[in-house]
C-alpha cells in the first residue's frame, strides 16, 4: 500500500501535506518526470513557481500519473512584477493556465522584496482571490517578523511562510513567530542541497540507531517539529526514500543533537536585498 504523508491543517483550513516535491532547478521535461515518478510513490504535494519555468511540466505530470487531481495539493509563487492587487490575480491566473488546472491549493508571494514595498498589496489581492474560491489558502515566502508584523497589521494572516530551513539553520525564533500567529512552516532546501551537514555524527549516528538514511533523519527531523519540507529529487529512488519517513521517530536527544547544528550560519540570500 501507498504510504501517504500526514496533513497540517492550514488557518483557512486547507490541509496540506508535509512532504512536498521540489522542483527547483528542473526544466518542464524533467519536472513532468519527477512530479509523475513522485505522484505515483505516493506524493501529493508538489512546490512549483511562476520563476522555476516549470508549471507547466508539473502539469503535465499531474496528468501523466492519473491521479486525481483533488488528492493533490499545488503550491506556486510569484514574482516581484506582481506585487499588486491586480498584479496576484494575473498571476494566478497565468498559473492555471499553465499548470492546466482551475484553482490553486496554496498561492505565495514569492519573495518580499522590500525595496518595491507592494508586498503587502501583493497579500491584499490574495486574500481577495481565497475569497473568491481561485485559490484554497494563500501565503507568504522569505518574509522575515517585521514584514510578517506588516502584513498583519493590514489585517491579513498568510497560512504559511516557506523558509530556508534545515538543521544548520533552525530558524529558531522564526519558527517561535509563526507558532505564536498561527502560521505553518514549510522548509525549502530542507537536504541543504545534499550538504556537508548529512555527514555529522549527529545525524549519521541517528541514521543508524533506526536504520535509516541520514536524508531521512532530517526531513524526519523538520515534520517531527510539526514543519512541512519540499526536498527536491529528479530521482525515483531518493523520492521514495524522503517520503519513507513517517514509521519512526526521534528521541528528545536526537532531535536536541541535531537541532544543535545550528551555529549561526547565514543564508543563502538576504531577503532584505534579494528576490525576484
Ligand atoms: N521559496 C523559495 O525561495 C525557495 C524554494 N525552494 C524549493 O525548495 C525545494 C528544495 O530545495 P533545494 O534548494 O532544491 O534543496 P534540497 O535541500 O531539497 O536538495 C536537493 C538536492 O539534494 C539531492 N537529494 C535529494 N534527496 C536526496 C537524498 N535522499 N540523498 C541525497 N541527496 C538527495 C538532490 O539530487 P537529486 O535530484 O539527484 O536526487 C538535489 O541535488 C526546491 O526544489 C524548491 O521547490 C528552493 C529554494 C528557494
Ligand atoms: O528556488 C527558489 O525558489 C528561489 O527563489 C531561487 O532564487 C533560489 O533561492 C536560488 O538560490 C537562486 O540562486
Amino acid at each position: 500500500m501507498t504510504t501517504l504523508a500526514p496533513t497540517l491543517t492550514l488557518a483557512g483550513g486547507a490541509q496540506m501535506p508535509v512532504l512536498a516535491l521540489g522542483t527547483w532547478p528542473m526544466n518542464d521535461a524533467e519536472t513532468a518526470d519527477a512530479v509523475d515518478s513522485a505522484l505515483r510513490s505516493g506524493y501529493r504535494h508538489i512546490d512549483t513557481a511562476e520563476n522555476y519555468g516549470n508549471e507547466r511540466g508539473v502539469g503535465e505530470g499531474l496528468r501523466r500519473s492519473g491521479i486525481p487531481r483533488e488528492e493533490v495539493f499545488l503550491t506556486t509563487k510569484f514574482n516581484r512584477a506582481h506585487h499588486s492587487v491586480d498584479g496576484a490575480r494575473a498571476a494566478c491566473e497565468v498559473s492555471l493556465q499553465r499548470l492546466g488546472v482551475e484553482q490553486l491549493d496554496l498561492l505565495l508571494v514569492h519573495w518580499p522584496n522590500p525595496d518595491q514595498d507592494r508586498y503587502v498589496d501583493a497579500v491584499r489581492g490574495l486574500a481577495a482571490l481565497r475569497e473568491e474560491g481561485l485559490i484554497r489558502a494563500f501565503g507568504v515566502s522569505n518574509f522575515t517578523q517585521p514584514h510578517l508584523a506588516r502584513v498583519i497589521d493590514a489585517g491579513f494572516l498568510p497560512e504559511v511562510n516557506q523558509i530556508q530551513l534545515d538543521p544548520e539553520h533552525g530558524r529558531a525564533e522564526l519558527l517561535r513567530v509563526h507558532r505564536e500567529l498561527g502560521i505553518a512552516t514549510t522548509a525549502y532546501t530542507p537536504l541543504g542541497r545534499a550538504g556537508a551537514f548529512l555527514a555529522d555524527p549527529a545525524i549519521t549516528a541517528a541514521a543508524a540507531a533506526h536504520g535509516k538514511t541520514a536524508a531521512q533523519v532530517v526531513l524526519r527531523w523538520h515534520v517531527q517539529q510539526g514543519i512541512a519540507a519540499a526536498p527536491k529529487s529528479a530521482n525515483p529512488e531518493r523520492q521514495r526514500e524522503n517520503l519513507d519517513i513517517f514509521d519512526f521517530a526521534l528521541s528528545d536527544a536526537e532531535m536536541a543533537a541535531i537541532s544543535a547544528l545550528d551555529v549561526g550560519a547565514p543564508l543563502h540570500h538576504d531577503p532584505e536585498e534579494f528576490g525576484h
